[in-house]
């Protein structure tokens, strides 16, 4: 068995041991560099930069690890070598009482000390990630056969795993063994006229949070829905309930805003700063970069592709501000939010700071909620902003321009990486007859469902765009097209089974593919005409298929699948 992961508390304890450690070498240095700088005027000149830095940066470090008395030395010594007036027997007793200071740390009573003074920055894990999916679990707690299995095929149709419950017993174990991420719970059960909403209310009790729940109940009236929002439920429908609305309902309550971590970057010339700080964001479940020279930020910057940057601003070879300013330079980076870090608590010098276009200000010793908050709050700002310029509005898909873009930069990845990946193109079939029957609005309930259903059936790593009106366009990444046609394929006949609502009407819809293959096509605009072509073949064979661009018939036209 593999040991436990360490926590928060070990890595830190860590961090500070390492600083530990390292402190006597580093006293030597600076030693002899005071030692060396009081030989003559020019030596003073030459090193006085270094002393500072290293007084500097000791009482930063000191302050972030939570070792008061080095960083109160530090400021001290700081403080003198700005002060001509200071004798040098006063840097030096500075320079003897750190020495003393690391041995005592090293002791084993100071050890102690020093992890009891780690307790102050633990907090409680960040929640454990159970949607790292798009397909959920889903509980149906329902006594009424008939109209269970309709509800079980759509929400099995688009990939949701549902288990489905006729009594709340059963159910209410079921919840405590194995949390699901939605519950679908009728109200009305032979126990009781609300037995179903009882059940919810004790469940959210003893699990001491909301589970997210929808009611459906054979009542519409006002003290109905009231007793349904105090169990804490957050949707309500009322019996016959449509299938594909109750779907979409437990789509969004399920749906995170973005499943990929936050992504920070931390610009420190202190190691251990720097990894302390990273320590905090990850535990809070960010993906952390450390750059410890702003020479390597802008390449790092364009590797990491961050959603923010922490930067310090006291650093030998720029200043935080000169660093922001030069990243602000370049286009791509004007909306990066760039959050400072420093012991500076001089608000006036803090004002003029954020001047550089920068987000907000943090002091050293950071508190770790805090840090979390401002990160988590400006670089969760950032992504929203960020994808209501790629996305569209409807269907939360990528648009045209950023579906181009994605695929292209996969094609350009699958060449250093030597993999092949499929295209899919998919049109609603006979759209324009749905909306000239049923109206505009069910038009758009079709290709708001085909979108759900392509989100949650295929996986997060492929790229899915609404490329037109009602045109999708996939990229399927690492497989073959033979295998992308088969996937696609189970898409059309779940789909084509899906069934719609409008007015009076009720009505299904089919789609028809065509699938390409790269490297075959090698660019993609290659990809996307072969696909195009293969899905015209699909159109004049009769639509409702897949068809891949691969095998040529004697017309020169793809081949239909199957
Ligand atoms: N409701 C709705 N309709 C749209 C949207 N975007 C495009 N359309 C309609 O989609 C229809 C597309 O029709 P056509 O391209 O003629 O093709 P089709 O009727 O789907 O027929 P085939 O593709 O040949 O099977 C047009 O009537 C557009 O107005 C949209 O966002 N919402």
């Amino acid at each position: 068995m593999s040991p436990p992961a360490p926590s928060l508390h070990d890595k830190l304890n860590q961090l500070r041991q390492r600083f530990i450690e390292q402190l006597p070498v580093r006293l030597q240095q600076i030693t002899a560099q005071w030692q060396q700088s009081r030989t003559s005027p020019e030596a003073e000149a030459r090193l006085a930069p270094e002393l500072h830095r290293f007084f500097h940066s000791l009482k930063g470090t000191g302050r972030s690890l939570g070792f008061e008395r080095i960083a109160m030395l530090a400021d001290q010594g700081e403080t003198a070598l700005n002060n001509p007036s200071v004798s040098e027997e006063v840097v030096e007793l500075i320079f003897t009482q750190l020495a003393e200071e690391q041995q005592r740390l090293e002791s084993p009573p100071g050890q102690q000390k020093a992890l009891a003074a780690l307790n102050s920055v633990e907090f409680s894990p960040a929640p454990a990630q159970t949607r790292s999916k798009r397909q959920r679990l889903i509980y149906l707690c329902d006594d009424e056969p008939d109209q269970v299995s309709q509800l079980l095929h759509h929400l099995r149709c688009f990939g949701h795993e549902v288990v489905h419950f006729e009594d709340t017993d059963t159910f209410f174990n079921a919840v405590i063994t194995r949390r699901p991420d939605a519950i679908i719970m009728d109200v009305q059960f032979p126990l009781g006229h609300t037995a179903g909403t009882e059940t919810l209310t004790s469940l959210n009790k003893l699990m001491g949070e909301r589970l997210p729940s929808i009611v459906l109940s054979s009542h519409n009236d006002f003290h109905s829905r009231l007793s349904a929002v105090r169990a804490g439920c957050n949707g309500y429908f009322t019996k016959p309930v449509k299938p594909l609305d109750l779907m979409l309902a437990v789509d969004e309550l399920t749906t995170p805003l973005d499943d990929e971590p936050l992504r920070v970057m931390v610009v420190d010339d202190e190691p251990e700063v720097a990894a302390y700080h990273a320590l905090l964001l990850e535990a809070a479940g960010m993906v952390v970069q450390q750059v410890n020279h702003p020479a390597e930020a802008l390449n790092a910057l364009e590797r990491f592709s961050p959603d923010l940057l922490l930067v310090d601003v006291y650093m030998p070879v720029c200043s935080g501000e000169e660093l922001a300013s030069i990243i602000r330079q370049q286009p791509e980076y004007v909306g990066l939010p760039i959050i400072y870090l420093s012991s500076e608590t001089d608000s006036q010098k803090q004002l003029s700071a954020m001047t550089a276009g920068v987000e907000a200000f943090i002091t050293k010793p950071v508190v770790p909620e805090e840090l979390v908050s401002a990160v988590k709050l400006r670089a969760e700002r950032l992504r929203l902003l960020r994808s209501l310029m790629t996305r569209d509005s409807m269907t939360g898909l990528y648009n045209h321009s950023s579906t181009t873009d994605l695929i292209s930069k996969a094609l350009a990845q699958g060449y250093r990486d030597n993999t092949q990946h499929a295209m899919a193109m998919i049109d609603i079939d006979h759209f324009k007859s749905v909306n000239d029957t049923h109206g505009h609005l069910a038009g758009d309930q079709v290709i708001i469902t085909l979108a759900r259903l392509l989100k949650t059936r295929l996986r997060m790593t492929d790229i899915i765009g609404r490329y037109g009106g009602e045109e999708f366009v996939i990229l399927l990444k690492g497989v073959s097209d033979e295998r992308a046609s088969e996937l696609i394929d189970t898409l059309r006949i779940d789909f084509e089974q899906v069934e719609f609502h409008a007015g009076g009407a009720r009505f299904s819809c089919t789609f028809s593919a065509g699938v390409s293959s790269f490297p075959t096509q090698p660019s993609t605009e290659s990809l996307r005409l072969s696909a195009d072509q293969a899905l015209y073949r699909a159109k004049h064979q009769g639509r409702n298929q897949v068809v891949t661009s691969k095998e040529q018939d004697d017309d020169g036209f793809p081949t239909a699948h199957p």
